[in-house]
């Protein structure tokens, strides 16, 4: 059974919307200590989608995106105001259950980081955290998940050697499946790709486009061609400003704002 985020009492009563977004951001903003590395950012993020944070160094893309499923809780100088609704939940609501949420909003860093136990035991260890032991149910997840983050065919016979044994771009795909495993509706990508080679880059690429029908993804990305191939809507980060957000094309063929076209065009960053 799904672990609810929040009481009843805790959920707002908005009425539900017929739309197609699965985050509403208002007015976020995030510090840490007395530096604001996010400036009231608002905008939608659209359900199965392809949305990329893109922008300069320290202009606060990975903080924005860590705060979706409330990972810069562990880093006790962080604060963040405003409001990020999923579903009826405001994410930064003390009271969330984050252990659920991040089951809902998985997330996938920059550095592979497989757990030193087998391929087999990376998604099952996962599994089991949230009590999920029964071996043929565990065994089908492990299947499946590999299979969805397209890693199934070249491990399937080695399941139960160490992930460590694992090129980077598999190792990275392996984390992938680990989260896909939780049955997230959102995935949170941080840089997936940029520790990697062009091929297995190519492969993450594909399989970002392949995933999005299943989950709605979020994607930190300092490579502006693999923002303009993969993702359907931008937003362009500017020290912990949100400059622009719109659809890809426009953003990378007609921006609206000077900023974003000299950023896109390689005059600074
Ligand atoms: N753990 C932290 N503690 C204190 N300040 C932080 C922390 N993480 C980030 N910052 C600061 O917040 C601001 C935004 O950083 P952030 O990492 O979000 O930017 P970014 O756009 O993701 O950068 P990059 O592309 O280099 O990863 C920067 O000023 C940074 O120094």
């Amino acid at each position: 059974m799904k672990t609810p985020i929040a009481t009843s009492e805790q959920k707002q009563s908005i009425p539900k919307k017929e739309t197609d977004t699965i985050l509403k951001v208002s007015n976020l903003s995030i510090f840490y200590g007395s530096n604001q590395a996010v400036k009231h950012a608002t905008f939608d993020i659209d359900k199965n989608k392809v949305t990329a944070l893109i922008g300069p160094s320290g202009c606060g893309k990975s903080t924005f995106l860590r705060s979706i499923n409330r990972m810069n809780d562990l880093i006790p100088i962080a604060r963040s105001e405003g409001e990020i609704m999923y579903e009826d939940v405001n994410i930064l609501n003390k009271n969330i259950n984050v252990v659920a949420l991040r089951k809902e909003i998985g997330m996938v860093f920059q550095k592979p980081n497989p757990f030193p136990k087998s391929i087999y035991n990376n998604i099952a260890h996962a599994l089991k955290f949230y009590g999920i032991q029964k071996k043929k149910v565990v065994d089908e997840i492990v299947e499946e998940s590999l299979k969805k983050s397209a890693l199934w065919d070249e491990v399937k016979d080695r399941l139960h050697e160490s992930a460590f044994s694992l090129s980077g771009g598999q190792q990275q795909r392996l984390c992938i499946a680990r989260t896909l495993a939780m049955k997230p509706n959102v995935l949170l990508l941080d840089e997936p790709s940029s520790a990697l080679d062009p091929i297995s880059n190519a492969k993450i690429e594909e399989l970002i486009l392949q995933l999005k029908d299943e989950f709605s993804i979020v994607i930190v990305t300092h490579n502006m061609q693999q923002a303009s191939r993969i993702s359907d809507k931008t937003a362009f980060f500017l020290n912990g400003d949100v400059v622009e957000y719109d659809r890809t094309e426009t953003i990378f063929t007609n921006p609206s704002q000077q900023k974003t076209e000299d950023y896109i065009s390689g005059r600074f960053g």
